[in-house]
């Protein structure tokens, strides 16, 4: 297999010369934030955190309707934070996609390079340093968990997607599948973080349209993407929000297409009022 590509964000400014050209888009139903405009003035520091800054690519909007958020966050050698989750009830998952990043969960230590995932559930005892001479980056996702009645609470685990077998989908000829870190039939679990991958020229080949929420960024290639009515064009750094039951289909070229992607999964919906 072919070492993956990891876009990384941009940083500075386009000259004052530079005619405004962009790719980014915010509608009703999704987003799109190209890897060009994450520049170094929209990041933001968080607490507790040293050395370190965070593109936050996703958040809750509207109070209610929306269930995660997302950051790529970088940390600088010697950065890190022993504080690093202020909420008892989130659950995360951590992806690196550069660099690397000293976990430690609950006094074991685990070393995450490109490609490493960690799923951190409310409440453990978490922290992180880049003890290395390079930046780190990574997703941290973050999710207030649901608990249900007689289910017990997930537990952390840490992996590599190199490690997880990809599943194709049946009747694909293996040109559409999903790395899952989680059993599908887990319902401790009631967020996915999965990496999808399309080889050249696969499609999505229907409108998926669904009750899951997602958050999508591209780790490597390129494709055309259905988003609600509309096709855009996506690549390796890019990053899509997409609101439940915005429809969305693919066409994956002319290289290998993969996508880490959030979902929401498991649990009843809210009752209305
Ligand atoms: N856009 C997507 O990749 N969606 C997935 N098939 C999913 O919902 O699992």
């Amino acid at each position: 297999m072919n070492e993956p590509v990891y876009a990384s964000p941009s940083a500075g400014l386009p000259p004052q010369t530079a005619l405004h050209t962009g790719r980014a888009v915010f509608t009703e139903a999704y987003a799109v934030i190209p890897h060009g405009v994450m520049r170094d003035i929209v990041t933001s520091f968080l607490p507790h955190w040293n050395d370190t800054r965070a593109w936050v690519i996703a958040r809750p909007l509207s109070g209610f309707a929306e269930t995660f958020s997302q950051y790529i966050v970088e940390v600088l050698p010697g950065g890190g934070s022993d504080r690093p989750e202020p909420n008892p009830e989130a659950e995360g998952v951590l992806f690196v996609v550069a660099g690397q990043a000293s976990l430690t969960i609950d006094g074991q230590d685990h070393m995450l390079t490109p490609g490493g995932y960690a799923f951190l559930p409310p409440t453990c005892d978490w922290s992180l340093r880049n003890k290395s001479s390079e930046p780190a980056r990574f997703h941290w996702i973050r999710k207030r968990y649901e608990s249900v009645d007689g289910i017990a609470m997930p537990t952390a685990f840490v992996s590599n997607e190199n490690d997880e077998p990809i599943r194709w989908m049946a009747g694909t000829n293996d040109r559409w599948g999903t790395t899952r870190f989680v059993d599908p039939t887990d319902l401790r679990h009631d967020m996915h973080v999965n990496i999808v991958t399309l080889e050249p020229g696969a499609v999505i080949p229907f409108e998926e349209t669904h009750v899951m929420e997602h958050g999508l960024y591209v780790l490597e290639g390129k494709a055309v993407y259905r988003l609600n009515r509309d096709w855009v064009e996506v690549e390796a750094g890019d990053f899509m929000w997409l609101r439940a039951f915005c429809p969305q289909a693919c066409y994956a070229g002319p290289g290998r297409f993969r996508y880490l992607l959030y979902k929401d999964v498991n649990r009843h919906m809210k009752l209305g009022l």
